[in-house]
């Protein structure tokens, strides 16, 4: 059993941004969200991750329902690292990445032996070994990123759900995140604009638009020149020689509007 969404819609403002979503993660899978801007990528997370509760369809965890389950079983199973975490609090990187073991501190304290284990193995897995006593809000946006993915593994989850993790990264960051995520023996849901990364590191892939499950399958499956040129609205070239086989996408400039060189 894992982390599903079934048939999930999320309304707001009469408009439906998540609009009958199934996402059923195989256990142990890495499953990629990609989709346009605003297609609904983070409002789904946001449903699978209880920040916030579907207007209609479930979200289950195990069999049960988000809603019902226990926070901290919740807590200690999922881990969400979400675009825009940020505070104005002296925090130091070592401080973020303890909030991860938060949820496995009983009403008697945790265990600090495995909370220290858990940090220590983060950080290394991180690359953030050196920073450990800096500041929050000194960081590059990257090793923001970084330590945020720190504090999610800190956690130990089951399910990990990821909004664009690669964003800030430089692309050694990037392959070797990527690569990480792919190793953990955990279910991971991770958004993300960069298809070829998606088609090199995803088991599975699934396609929003407007709110919708428009492609979901394999990357060979899913990323094809048709797809592409439909969803995102450009043209491109698809190839078998990405790694291991995998699809390797290369797009055409997009077509300039001769009154916008024209200033
Ligand atoms: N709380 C809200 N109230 C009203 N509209 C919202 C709310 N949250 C999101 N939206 C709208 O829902 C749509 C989907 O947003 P969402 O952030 O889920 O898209 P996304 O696929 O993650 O986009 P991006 O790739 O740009 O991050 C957008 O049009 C957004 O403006």
């Amino acid at each position: 059993m894992t982390l599903h969404a079934r048939e999930v819609v999320w309304e707001r403002g009469g408009k439906l941004i998540v609009n009958g979503v199934t996402l059923e993660p195989r256990q142990g899978q890495m499953v990629g969200l990609l989709g346009p801007n605003g297609s609904g990528k983070s409002s789904l997370l946001r449903l699978m991750s209880g920040v916030r509760r579907p207007t209609r369809g479930t979200v289950l965890l195990d069999g049960t329902e988000l809603s019902r389950a226990r926070r901290r079983e919740v807590a200690k199973a999922v881990a969400v690292v979400s675009q825009h975490a940020d505070t104005d609090v002296d925090i130091t990187v070592r401080d973020v990445v303890r909030l991860g073991r938060i949820p496995h501190r009983g009403a008697f304290g945790g265990d600090p032996g495995a909370d220290e284990a858990a940090v220590t193995a983060a950080v290394a897995h991180t690359g953030l070994t050196g920073k450990l006593d800096q500041l929050w809000h000194t960081l590059s946006g990257g090793e923001r990123q970084r330590v945020q993915i720190a504090r999610a593994l800190a956690q130990e989850p089951r399910e990990l759900l990821l909004d664009e993790p690669t964003n800030h990264l430089d692309i050694q960051h990037q392959l070797e995140l990527l690569t990480l995520v792919a190793r953990l023996p955990i279910t991971s849901v991770v958004a993300l604009h960069d298809l070829n990364l998606a088609a090199m590191f995803c088991d599975q892939l699934v396609v929003l638009q407007s709110g919708r499950v428009v492609a979901a399958g394999t990357p060979s499956e899913v990323l094809t020149e048709e797809l592409i040129a439909r969803v995102y609205n450009v043209h491109a070239r698809v190839s078998g020689d990405g790694p291991d086989g995998r699809p390797s996408i290369r797009f055409s400039p997009a077509p300039v509007v001769e009154s916008v060189l024209a200033g």
